[in-house]
């Protein structure tokens, strides 16, 4: 009798340590759940953090990098940009264009520098859409070169190209040659 009445005590004693027992490993699990998941969380934010950091080096990467061949004035590639792509576009040209705009420095002087700039600009598109862009090039102040195939050079053509800076009295000179192009057979 005794001995039974001490069996039940510890076998309600022992069900609720289980409980206290199991609700304490479930509390554990949940803890170690929570801190995996935040770690996990973390670790995201600092991958995304890292790919946002990398793809902003590559963009200023290629900034830099079009800024070191471009006039910034005209966008078009710049001397460096000109004596670096010289050989390839030999090879794919055949002739080679040099352009000197004339009284520059006069348009400059009688209307300022913004329509000066203004002048440059539109002479590189006009030269951009005759030639294509990549294949023009501002060497520095109001000397461009181009690459492209033979033209027949009327004097259509030429103030075409020199269209709009005329209004502000400025022509333009050019030289044309043969480029060294080697025969693809
Ligand atoms: N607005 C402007 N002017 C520039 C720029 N770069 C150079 N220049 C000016 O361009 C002028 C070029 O002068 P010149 O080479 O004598 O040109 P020009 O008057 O056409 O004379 P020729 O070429 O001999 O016919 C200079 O006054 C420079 O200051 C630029 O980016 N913007």
């Amino acid at each position: 009798m005794t001995l039974d009445i001490a069996d039940e005590f510890f076998e309600d004693s022992f069900a609720i340590f289980n409980i206290i027992d199991t609700s304490i490993k479930n509390a554990g699990f949940i803890m170690i759940g929570v801190a995996m998941l935040h770690m996990l969380r973390h670790k995201h934010n600092l991958i995304k953090q890292i790919n946002q950091e990398m793809a902003e080096k590559e963009l200023l990467q290629k900034k830099l990098q079009f800024e070191a061949y471009h006039d910034p004035l005209t966008a078009l590639g710049n001397r460096r940009a000109c004596f670096e792509l010289f050989e390839t576009q030999q090879e794919t040209h055949s002739h080679l264009y040099y352009f000197d705009l004339d009284n520059f420095k006069t348009a400059n002087d009688k209307h300022g520098h913004l329509v000066g700039d203004n002048i440059l600009k539109l002479f590189a598109h006009a030269i951009s859409k005759e030639f294509g862009a990549d294949n023009c090039f501002r060497l520095g102040g109001d000397e461009f070169v181009a690459f492209g195939a033979s033209i027949p050079i009327t004097e259509q053509w030429r103030e075409q190209l020199l269209n709009e800076s005329q209004a502000f009295f400025c022509g333009g000179k050019y030289w044309v040659c043969r480029t060294a192009r080697k025969r693809i057979c």
